[in-house]
């Protein structure tokens, strides 16, 4: 359930240094999937780390609607009892998918070609954005979709009784909507092709191999080719979920800005389709050591020792890298107005659509600031005002987006006046431990 109730404004006034090792939880995108994937297994797998943040929490509960056994056994320790590719049964009642943009997409695909209906909805974010994306494509499986306006939610989905495999280039650089349809693919005869142009995360087909599925990526002209066979039996499995590097952002930019940290965050993901950010990072002079790399359930990590960077320099992100890092850019963004000169970020179109508009929220918040923004449809430009330049004195706007909140608590510690957020409530769907993690570390974030 989505559960906003009422707003929670939160102040983060200026921190002293941070020290500290900061853990952070599961990974969201691997949670969602771990979850979804065992639902369709048949027999028991077994989960540790799973991030127990509010949009996770929510896809278990739509896999108990549709008929699996997800059980919680402990702090991150989850089994999923699956009812098998084809198994889902109708829910009962709609599907609450909360603030989960992952959750309600994915879902949607799993179900597109069994035959039953579900109807789903989510918070006020989530009822604003597009599900045209999925449900255009799964369409070509027979499946229909009936929702409001604009294809909005709540939104009623009948999957395809004689579901017919589907090639299906992708219009958008989209994670989401490349594992709605090998999820849908799951369930059609045939082979079901989705073509990227661009690499975007690909833990939906690492994840498909080691449930047992027949998958093969091929790199053409064309983009990366990947080719599903459908109705396997997927195999159960045992997922140790690794740390997310999206939420390791938060302390480790919050530690390049704030005078006199060094922050060690351990076992951050350095797949090539998540660290984006990190690059961007490194290229702007960050003091970042990448130590002691290795694999962690399934995924090359490393740990990162952080120490405050006061000479960090603006930088133009290659548009090319933008879904590598597409829910960084918020935090970036703090650390561009922090960077001597000025950061410019183009092909962010995307994140017009996530919780909410981040280009126009990151850009009121910053203005708020102090901060000189230039922007339009497609482009961020940050004007940095170097270490300690931010004046800050301000409340910036949430808009229900738990980075948009993230990242201006963090701009907070190292302003020269606090900076506030109308609405820290969204943080519990992807980080709930951050208020405790960064005060841990030396923050001054408090209620109010
Ligand atoms: O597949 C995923 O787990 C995700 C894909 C991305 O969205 P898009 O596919 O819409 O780019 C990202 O923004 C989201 O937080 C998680
Ligand atoms: C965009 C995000 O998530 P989702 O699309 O799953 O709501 C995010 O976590 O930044």
């Amino acid at each position: 359930m989505s559960g906003h109730g009422e707003a929670q404004p939160m102040i983060s006034e200026k921190s002293g240094p941070l020290k500290g090792t900061a853990l952070i939880p599961g990974d969201k995108s691997i949670s969602h999937r771990a979850l979804i994937f065992g639902a369709m297994a048949v027999g028991q797998t077994s989960i540790t780390g799973l991030l127990e943040g509010q949009d996770v929490l929510d896809t278990a509960s739509a896999m108990r609607a549709f008929g699996a056994t997800v059980t919680r056994h402990g702090e991150g320790v989850w089994t999923v009892n699956g009812v098998g590719v084809g198994g889902f049964q109708e829910p009962a009642d709609v599907i609450d998918c909360g603030n989960s943009g992952t959750g309600v997409r994915l879902i949607m695909g799993t179900m597109a070609t069994t035959p039953i209906s579900a109807t789903f909805t989510g918070d006020a974010s989530l009822r604003k954005r597009p599900m045209g994306r999925v449900t255009d494509p799964l369409s070509l499986f027979g499946t229909q979709a009936f929702g409001r306006k604009g294809g909005r939610l709540p939104m009623t989905v009948v999957g395809a009784a004689n579901p017919v495999p589907v090639r299906y280039a992708l219009p958008v650089a989209s994670a989401q909507v490349k594992s709605a349809i090998l999820l849908a693919g799951l369930n059609a005869p045939g082979e079901t092709v989705v073509i990227e142009k661009e690499p975007t995360r690909d833990h939906s087909e690492r994840m498909l191999l080691g449930f047992g599925a027949q998958l093969h990526v091929e790199k053409t002209g064309e983009g990366h080719v990947i080719t599903l066979t459908g109705r396997p039996e997927l195999r159960p499995q045992t997922v140790a979920v690794p740390r997310d590097p999206s939420s390791a952002a938060f302390p480790v930019c919050a530690a390049l800005i704030v005078e006199g940290s060094d922050v060690l965050v351990p076992g951050v993901s350095q797949n090539l389709t998540r660290n984006g950010l990190y690059i961007t990072l490194v290229e702007m002079d960050a003091d970042i050591a990448f130590e002691n790399p290795r694999e962690e359930g399934g995924e090359p990590v490393a740990d990162l020792r952080v120490r405050f960077s006061g000479n960090m320099k603006g930088i133009e992100v290659p548009p090319e890298r933008a879904p590598s890092m597409i829910d960084e850019y918020p935090i970036l963004s703090i650390v561009a107005s922090f960077a001597n000169g000025k950061t410019v970020m183009r092909g962010v179109k995307e994140l017009r659509v996530k919780e909410s508009d981040r280009i126009d929220a990151m850009a009121r918040g910053l203005e708020a600031c102090g901060v000189k923004i230039e922007e339009d449809e497609d482009t961020l430009i940050v004007h940095g005002m170097g270490a300690g330049g931010m004046p800050g004195g301000a409340t910036a706007k949430t808009h229900l987006d738990h980075r948009i909140a993230m990242s201006f608590l963090i701009a907070g510690m190292a302003a020269k006046k606090p900076v506030g957020v109308d609405d820290a409530s969204p943080i519990v769907t992807s980080f709930p431990i951050f208020e405790g993690l960064m005060n841990g570390l030396g923050a001054k974030l408090r209620h109010g």
